[in-house]
């Protein structure tokens, strides 16, 4: 489905037409030549030699500026030692992320934006208008919730609302764009208000599929792998070790190269995205009759689903020890061993496979090495265990709430 029979499988009509209100002919709803256009446009982009150190720049100065402050703000050495005050860490990463994503694809940062509203609606609605669309995939049938959409009711309504929302949003970005002038800037969105500027439909929707991208995606992998490293600490002193190793007692990374010597952390992210990929399943639909490897027959117009939760859940595909977090599964005498992404199906493979892997990757692991080597991140109630909310990208439901403690690295 998608190594040898591509073609045959495009994301096709029924999907199209349930994202449509929220994606547009944005590049994860779209087949043919309006795909194949802006994933040209993107790869010039996102598959630049210069990409890594570039979302370097932009996550380590996001961090030291804001992530840091803000959990700093938060720590329980602080205030009276009655008083822990508990935070939701997966409202902070999409709150991080959505930054990053627009400094890195629209070369804007959101706090300069001129919103009516204050972001954290933008935000809500943003999650509203995903949640909504993906329950629409959820309808017994498709003409419940298009009837529902004709009459202006229910999740209809509220979608219509969100979706109103995140157009005024993707509008200011253009807008912003615009005045800022784009010809001389090596963002994605300058790239593509280059080539189609005349078309604030077409790049309103290429702007939210970049939200969607880089945001609830990068907050789904940071969520998980501080759950991950709650409950599992010796994991996690594992990682400082390594860090300290390459860092000495700095708390800060002196440059993208030393992530490259920590292979032990590589293999954590991996291992972390193996359990909980942030896109559970995928699905496309067969334009004609076929027979995949295993001799199944697949009728035309078929759905058919690779479920990248369950793969890398399965025995036959990781071994007796699938269950289990265990990050030196990836590695081979200490160097970091990739799986083919026909098995690690994380990130998709063959022609689609995501273009924002590299980014998503540097992020994550800026990101895990800068609070585990400056907080200790703990779950607030130790009885709580992780349940997922419906949506486009995996995440928990009622967020992650945790406690957060200064940490002081051991001389
Ligand atoms: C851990 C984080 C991420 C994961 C797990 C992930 C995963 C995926 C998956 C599974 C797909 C295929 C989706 C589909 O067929 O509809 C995809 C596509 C894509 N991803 Fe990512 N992604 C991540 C982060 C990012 C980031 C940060 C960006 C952008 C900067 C990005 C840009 C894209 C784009 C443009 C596509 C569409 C490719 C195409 O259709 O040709 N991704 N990603």
């Amino acid at each position: 489905m998608l190594k040898t029979r591509f073609d045959n499988y495009p994301k096709g009509k029924p999907f199209s037409t349930i994202l449509g209100d929220l994606l547009g002919h944005g590049i994860f709803n779209v087949d043919g030549e309006k795909w194949k256009f802006q994933r040209k446009m993107a790869s010039l982009e996102l598959g630049s030699l210069s990409i890594r150190s570039y979302a370097f720049e932009i996550v380590t100065n996001e961090i030291e500026h804001r992530l840091v402050p803000l959990l700093d703000s938060f720590t329980s050495t602080r205030g009276t030692s009655t008083s822990v005050a508990v935070l939701d860490l997966q409202d902070v990463f999409r709150r991080f992320s959505f930054d990053n994503i627009c400094r890195f694809s629209f070369g804007i940062d959101p706090g300069c934006l001129e919103l009516s509203l204050p972001m954290s609606e933008f935000s809500v609605a943003f999650d509203l208008a995903t949640k909504a669309s993906a329950e629409r995939a959820l309808s017994l049938s498709p003409l419940i919730w298009k009837i529902k959409r004709m009459l202006n009711v229910g999740t209809e309504k509220k979608l219509k609302k969100a979706i109103t929302m995140v157009d005024a949003l993707a509008s200011e970005v253009i807008r912003q764009k615009r005045k800022m002038g784009f010809s001389n800037h090596q963002d994605l969105l300058s790239r593509f208000m280059g080539t189609v500027d005349y078309d604030d439909k077409y790049l309103r929707d290429i702007v939210v599929s970049f939200l969607l991208a880089g945001r609830d995606t990068v907050a789904s992998s940071l969520t998980s792998f501080f759950w991950l490293m709650s409950q599992h600490p010796e994991v996690e002193a594992a990682i400082l070790n390594e860090s300290t190793r390459v860092m000495g007692h700095s708390q800060e990374l002196a440059s993208f190269e030393q992530l490259q010597q920590m292979p032990y952390l590589q293999a954590s992210t991996y291992e972390c995205l193996r359990l909980f990929p942030p896109v559970q399943f995928d699905s496309k639909f067969a334009r004609e009759d076929d027979i995949l490897p295993d001799g199944t027959f697949v009728r035309k117009g078929t759905r058919v689903t690779y479920h990248a939760y369950a793969m890398g859940r399965m025995e036959n595909l990781w071994g007796p020890d699938c269950l289990e977090f265990k990050p030196e599964r990836w590695l081979k005498n200490g160097v970091f061993m990739p799986e083919s992404p026909f098995k690690y199906t994380v990130f998709h493979a063959g022609q689609r496979v995501c273009l924002g892997k590299e980014m998503a990757l540097v992020d994550m692991k800026i990101v895990a090495l800068s609070l585990i080597r400056r907080f200790k991140i703990e779950i607030a109630d130790p009885k709580w265990k992780p349940k997922f909310a419906p949506g486009l990208a995996a995440s928990m439901k009622g967020g992650l709430p945790i406690v957060i403690r200064e940490r002081t690295l051991s001389p």
